[in-house]
């Protein structure tokens, strides 16, 4: 007798835009940056519009510029995404009102990839590796090694502790898990009364699991400041792609 086939399990990017991007100092938030003719979102969102284990792309943006983004959508064919959502205060909020729609639309084993939208250089090998990393240990931080020399500091001027480098990872996104983990941890997180984290993997931290790593690259940078936006640039000059 054949056996009941077992639902195929989704691979969703849950992609941020949610952050203002003070840092940056500049007339838009940093995801709308139009650099050489196109958003920094846009580019992001298109990293997961190419990977071919991705399906669904859902956006979390800031509630002011949703409409802009389902209009970016409509005019690049990203035709991946499927739900355009206004997102809270923090990455944290964010996170959270993306969980509610997540929660409502797909299946508990379903893996979810938590993405920065300023992170636009990310690679198919690097979502591949975080798919891979999740079927194997349940969850995956995308990590760099650090290269410099670490200091601990207290007050941001002095210090008397050096942080040995080869116990340090440098953190990125994607940071995925299984869509019933990623409930898990916001209750938990809800039980223990925490209210923020920086992200997915300290949340795993403070809420008492284990991360596990999956080799990112350096040109999966994050956007932060102005001088930023000329290494982007020089990037696509030298991926060709632009
Ligand atoms: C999630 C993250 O990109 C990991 O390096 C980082 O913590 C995000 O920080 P942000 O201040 O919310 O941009």
């Amino acid at each position: 007798m054949d056996s009941p086939e077992e639902p195929a399990v989704r691979v969703v990017a849950l992609v941020l835009a949610g952050g203002v991007g003070a840092r940056m100092r500049g007339p838009v938030p940093k995801q709308f940056l139009v650099v050489r003719n196109k958003p920094v979102l846009v580019y992001t969102l298109e990293a997961f519009q190419r990977a071919v284990a991705v399906e669904d792309i859902i956006v979390v943006s800031l509630p002011e510029w949703t409409g802009i983004v389902e209009q970016y959508v409509k005019d690049c064919g990203l035709t991946k995404v499927r739900a355009v959502l206004p997102g809270g205060a923090s990455g944290f909020e964010s996170i959270r009102c993306g969980l509610r729609y997540l929660e409502k639309q797909y299946s508990p084993e379903d893996i979810i990839l938590i993405h920065d939208g300023v992170r636009p250089l990310l690679t198919e090998e690097v979502i591949n590796a975080n798919i891979a990393g999740v079927e194997k240990y349940g969850n995956a931080v995308t990590v760099v090694p650090a290269t410099e020399a670490l200091l601990h500091t207290d007050d941001g001027e002095s210090s008397s502790r050096v942080v040995e480098r080869s116990h340090v990872m440098r953190t990125q996104t994607p940071q995925s898990l299984r869509l019933r983990d990623l409930s898990l941890i916001h209750r938990q997180a809800d039980e223990m009364g925490i209210h923020d984290s920086v992200a997915t993997c300290t949340l795993l931290i403070e809420t008492g699991h284990v991360v596990h790593a999956v080799a990112g690259d350096n040109s999966n940078f994050k956007l932060t400041s102005p001088e930023d936006v000329a290494l982007f640039e020089a990037y696509l000059d030298a991926k060709g792609m632009s």
